[in-house]
């Protein structure tokens, strides 16, 4: 396997490989708990990953387990071809931004910056201080202690101090939640530029999809100390791999709802409605989950195979509109996307369908996908 690509401005891009990485947790007289469960990951030289899941699902853990600060208990980790689990975290080329990452309090911020840089004798020290300083945006910050830092002037901080290094290997965990709006946007955009320049092969944790989204070149979605599903944006959205995956990515959500698929190769949805669905591995008679995304939702003419409903409430987002739509039978209202300028009224009746490629089925109880 190669594990290098060309040169960066940082030195030479690495790879990051994660095989079958187990995390159990235990402390005396409690029960152990088993946080991460056999995580595989093959980060490309300089590509940037977004892990994305709920709060709990491990995602920390991971970061922590490859910045050293956690102990491994099973797995391995390889930065190039280098295994690292039994390195102590100084010695393993790791740049990490957590904010807990303490920073000595009676030095300033921009002592604390160049600390690490004058230990190991780097000569241009206080220039690559002032130079990070002014990429995030926080020259006003560099004379100031730590003690007189808000939390999101703390996360720049953290976040410089983990680029200081050019180190090859990135880890940052949720960098920007406690900036606000047009300043996330903006160290969004810096960091992102940041990274491509010097190639930096980077993991981002995060709960918020839109971080996730505008900054990865791919996605793990992780819960229950699994990855759920590990791909591009579109490959997620468009190719969920379950039902997890289906419900925890997408903006508005996924519509979910109990369907019957009948002998023809359609789905009953609700008491009327039926569906064409792509998926062919699924018995006849019975039970699913279907899913269909708002903007996949399409008019159908009355009479042809689709799902009768009834608007309820229609949203006007100006992009957009929402349209909210009863349907005779189910026990949950759907959503429905509908074009700018495209107008509902509460009692419109309408006919649903969409293309049998986004009408995903799931197994009712393990929640898998069935193609
Ligand atoms: N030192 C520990 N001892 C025992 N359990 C732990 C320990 N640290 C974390 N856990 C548990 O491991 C699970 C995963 O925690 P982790 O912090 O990795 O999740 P996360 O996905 O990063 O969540 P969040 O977004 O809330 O930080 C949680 O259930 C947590 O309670």
């Amino acid at each position: 396997m190669t594990t290098t690509t060309a040169p960066t401005a940082s030195g030479t891009a690495k790879s990051l490989t994660i095989e079958a990485l187990h995390k159990n947790y235990t402390s005396r007289g409690r029960e152990s708990f088993h946080a991460v469960k056999g995580i595989d990951l093959d980060i490309r030289p300089g590509e940037l990953v977004a892990l994305l899941g709920p709060s709990g699902c491990g995602k920390t853990t991971t970061l922590r387990m490859i910045a050293g600060l956690e102990t491994v208990t099973s797995g391995d980790i390889r930065i190039g071809d280098r295994s690292i689990p039994d390195l102590p975290p100084g010695k393993r080329d790791v740049g990490v931004g957590f904010e807990s990452y303490a920073l000595y309090p009676p030095l300033t911020v921009r002592q604390n910056l160049a600390y690490g840089l004058k230990a190991r004798k780097v000569r241009d020290a206080d220039a690559r201080v002032q130079a990070i300083a002014e990429r995030l945006e926080m020259t006003d910050l560099l004379d100031l202690r730590p003690a007189g830092l808000s939390s999101g002037q703390k996360q720049r901080v953290a976040l410089a101090r983990a680029l200081i290094r050019n180190p090859p290997v990135l880890l940052l965990d949720e960098p920007l939640s406690h900036l606000d709006a047009a300043q996330r946007q903006r160290v969004r955009r810096e960091l992102k530029v940041l990274q491509r320049e010097f190639g930096y092969t980077t993991i981002v944790v995060t709960h918020d999809q839109l971080e996730a989204l505008s900054l990865a070149d791919r996605l793990a979605v992780m819960n229950n100390g699994v990855i759920q599903q590990f791909g591009t944006a579109d490959e997620i959205f468009d190719d969920p791999a379950n039902l997890f995956v289906a419900d925890f990515v997408g903006e508005p959500k996924i519509n979910l709802t109990e369907g019957v698929a009948e002998s023809d190769g359609t789905v009953r949805v609700g008491r009327d409605g039926r569906l064409v669905s792509a998926a062919r591995s699924v018995p006849a008679g019975g039970s699913v989950t279907v899913g269909i995304r708002p903007q996949d939702v399409q008019l159908a003419e009355a009479g042809s195979v689709s799902v009768p409903a009834e608007v309820v409430v229609f949203e006007d987002l100006l992009e957009f509109g929402l349209a909210t739509v009863r349907v005779e039978g189910l026990d949950s209202h759907l959503v429905v996307q509908t074009p700018a300028g495209v107008v509902r009224r509460r009692g419109d009746r309408l006919h649903l369908s969409a293309p049998p490629e986004r009408v995903y089925l799931f197994d009712a109880d393990s929640g898998d996908r069935l193609r």
